[in-house]
């Protein structure tokens, strides 16, 4: 996989990179709901409206997309972004933090103020998207913490290059603040797009109230997901 040169190379602005988990082993916590061919599906279409929505966002400059899956790869080739190739097997030989040796890999370098944006926020649009950069530009190092308060769907860094440490995977809320001396973006609502990561079957029910975007939303209405959540969730209810 080659570095392809992309979306507005430009200097200035923001750089936002997003992760994409292979799709393989994406989203394991949906496969009690989603068949595999669901699952990826729906990753592959909230990774798509995340791209999109990053590209149309103003004072995005640069979109990378770190990735080692190859259709993760064709559809960021198809929206003009950069790759980040991620080796194949580095899960294995990162001492088991493969997300956040992909992410430090992809913002290694990279000139300007840096965001990492998770790839499941399938109802962030541009203009929420700005609000979130236009309060991050304040501060060296800030993050949205995920609708349940203990994850993190964005973090950003507008100091020199060698700050930048990606806290992302378990409690990274608190590792962001604590640790790297994050600020939360009080002005971010975190029930709101920003904030609403899909994790579990709950979380992709609950996206039938929710105006996500052109590709997730086409995605649930195919039965096997539509269905498969709306039983994982009865399941759910019952069970508590
Ligand atoms: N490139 C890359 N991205 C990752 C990796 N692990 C997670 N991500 C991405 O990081 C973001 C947040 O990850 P999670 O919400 O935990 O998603 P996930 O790992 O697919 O979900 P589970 O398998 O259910 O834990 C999503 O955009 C994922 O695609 C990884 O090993 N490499
Ligand atoms: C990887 C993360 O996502 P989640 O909590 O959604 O698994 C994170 O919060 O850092």
């Amino acid at each position: 996989m080659k570095t392809v040169a992309g979306h507005g190379a430009t200097n200035g602005g923001w750089t936002i990179v997003v992760p994409v988990k292979a799709l393989d082993r994406a989203k394991s916590r949906l496969a009690r709901a989603l068949p595999a061919p669901a699952r990826r599906a729906l990753v592959l279409a909230m990774a798509t409206d995340v791209l999109r929505t990053c590209i149309a966002t103003p004072g995005v400059a640069r979109v990378r997309v770190v990735t080692s899956d190859p259709d993760v790869a064709a559809l960021a080739r198809r929206l003009r972004i950069e790759i980040v190739p991620e080796p194949v097997g580095a899960a294995d030989r990162s001492g088991g933090d493969p997300l956040n040796a992909a992410l430090t890999e992809a913002i290694r370098g990279v000139p300007g103020p840096v965001g990492v944006v998770t790839a499941d926020l399938p109802e962030l649009r541009a203009p929420q998207l700005a609000r979130v950069l236009a309060a991050a530009v304040g501060h060296a190092h800030s993050m949205v913490p995920d609708h349940g308060g203990a994850g993190t769907t964005m973090a950003f860094w507008t100091g020199p290059a060698g700050a930048r440490i990606p806290r992302f995977g378990p409690d990274s809320a608190a590792r962001h603040l604590s640790e790297g001396g994050a600020v939360p973006l009080d002005e971010v609502d975190p029930s709101g797009a920003a904030g609403r990561d899909v994790d579990t079957p709950e979380d992709v029910l609950a996206l039938a109230e929710r105006a996500v975007g052109e590709a997730t939303a086409a995605v649930l209405r195919a039965p096997s997901v539509a269905q498969g959540a709306h039983s994982a969730g009865v399941s759910a209810t019952m069970v508590r």
